[in-house]
């Protein structure tokens, strides 16, 4: 069963929105866009809340959400009731935030990191696994 992937964000995000639409169908995952449709300016929570109730909902099972700095759509889906997600702008830290963090939504960047970067990212948060153990008591506890 391949994997669903809800994906989303605002207008700063778009292209790469589209772009990785494409890749991640390319690479056989199960994609629902959450939009925007289009580069014209939205507000980022009209996309981000219903992407993470899909999340949350276990509808999809990681998000991916898009726009200029980040900042926004993270501040917006961390929100949501176990909703982990994480702001990355290095490859490294999209592995260490499924690795150690458990995150189940990538948060991108799109006007700070080329597409390319996006792209890598997005691959390495969806094939790196959680480790467990001592970041499991510490994941557990953030829902205090
Ligand atoms: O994080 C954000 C919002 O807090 C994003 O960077 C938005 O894409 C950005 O704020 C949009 O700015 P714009 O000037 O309206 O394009």
């Amino acid at each position: 069963m391949s994997k669903k992937i809800a994906i989303g964000g605002d207008h700063a995000g778009y292209q790469y929105k589209e772009k990785l639409i494409r890749h991640l169908q390319s690479k056989g995952y199960t994609v629902q866009d959450f939009g925007p449709g289009s580069e014209a300016s939205v507000d980022y929570p009209d996309h981000v809340h219903p992407l993470a109730e899909a999340v949350t909902n276990k509808q999809a099972d990681f998000g991916i959400l898009i726009c200029g700095s980040g900042n926004g759509v993270c501040m917006t889906a961390n929100k949501h009731q176990g909703i982990r997600a994480a702001l990355t702008w290095t490859e490294e830290l999209a592995s260490l935030s499924r690795q150690h963090n458990n995150a189940n939504i990538l948060c991108l960047p799109a006007r700070f990191v080329d597409y390319a970067l996006a792209e890598k990212m997005a691959d390495t948060f969806l094939d790196t696994d959680f480790e467990g153990g001592r970041h499991a008591n510490r994941v557990n506890k953030i829902a205090c």
